[in-house]
């Protein structure tokens, strides 16, 4: 391999929303040549950047427009920042860092191995439906299959859920079923379909037009070999975003208001909050949270080191997992 070349890792195989995600960030770069690579799950996105050195990038599905935060990579960047020992005052420094965001179509269809005699028509012939598809799916298509269950009243149904859309397709195709009363589809993009050579029953099957992934795209920190891709630049239209983690100091009355005044006191402008489950151990009581908030990183009038030393104050710990440019296509 040329030391010119690059490796993105993304959830596989190839045909998944994590794949094209990956394309859009990297795929018209000229300069460089670009090897991407499947991977089995999104774990191993993280586990492979952080410990294999010939990957120069992940990139992992963050939250969906429909159906809100992909909690497995969420709880992936929890438990990495659980995990790290680095640390300057309250600050935690992990291993990877994120340098890009990016925006993907969801245009979800429904696939079967083979050509049926009537499009969706038959499906109510059929004793078992089992439909395989990555687990974010199923609330992304809610209410098609509520009604694609009406149509087949006297039919069970069984949603499965597979490692990513694509590997779904891969499933009905390669696994042969010989049961001929109960069917198996899949859900996923119609890339997925035609790589494996499947038949679309149905396009566009997602309860909301316009439904759309958002992805970010991981390196290891400090790696000066790939510095350039992603960082931010001075000279471009978009806004720089940081995203932060932090917890709190759980039993002090007014400790989350404290910690979000800093951002109003230093006029920084926060455009996402969220939390999810933490514990430090296994003897922590439930009902602690991490928070996860963005805000645009412009340098006009706002002193950030001052800004960090106060957030540092009022923070059980925190940390800082990058400045990125907001996408282009944010704005669409
Ligand atoms: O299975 C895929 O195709 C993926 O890339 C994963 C993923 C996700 O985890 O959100 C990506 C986009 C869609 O929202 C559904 C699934």
């Amino acid at each position: 391999m040329n030391m010119n070349d690059i490796t993105v890792l993304f959830l596989g195989p190839e045909g998944t929303y994590s794949h094209q995600a990956a394309l859009q960030q990297f795929g018209q770069r000229e300069d460089v040549h670009v090897n991407f690579v499947p991977t089995q799950s999104i774990p191993q996105c993280f586990e492979k950047l952080e410990n294999n050195l010939s990957i120069d990038y992940s990139v992992v599905p963050l939250e969906n427009s429909t159906n809100g935060q992909v909690v497995f990579s969420y709880d992936l960047l929890r438990d990495l920042m659980h995990a790290s020992t680095e640390r300057k005052s309250n600050q935690i420094i992990t291993p990877l860092e994120v340098v890009g965001e990016q925006y993907v179509s969801i245009a979800h269809c429904l696939i079967s191995a083979s050509r049926l005699p009537k499009e969706i028509d038959p499906l109510s012939e059929y004793k078992t439906i089992k439909i395989y598809s990555h687990p974010q799916v199923w609330g992304q298509v809610n209410e098609y299959l509520t009604h694609l269950k009406e149509i087949c009243q006297g039919t069970k149904f069984e949603c499965i859920d597979t490692t990513s859309t694509s590997e779904a397709v891969s499933k009905i195709m390669y696994e042969k079923n010989s049961d001929t009363t109960t069917l198996e589809i899949a859900i996923a993009s119609e890339t997925a379909a035609h790589l494996n050579k499947a038949f679309i029953l149905e396009h566009e099957i997602n309860d909301k037009k316009g439904n759309t992934t958002r992805f970010l795209v991981l390196k290891r920190r400090n790696d000066e070999h790939v510095k350039t891709i992603g960082a931010p630049t001075q000279d471009r239209d978009f806004m720089d975003i940081n995203l932060m983690t932090f917890t709190i100091k759980q039993d002090d009355p007014g400790s989350l208001v404290d910690i979000l005044t800093v951002l109003k006191d230093h006029s920084v402008n926060m455009c996402s909050i969220s939390s999810r489950p933490y514990s430090k151990g296994p003897k922590d009581t439930n009902w602690q949270y991490i928070f996860f908030i963005e805000y645009y990183y412009c340098q006009e009038n706002i002193n950030w080191e001052t800004f960090y030393k106060d957030f540092d104050l009022k923070c059980e710990a925190w940390c800082l997992w990058g400045t990125f440019p907001r996408n282009e296509r944010y704005y669409k």
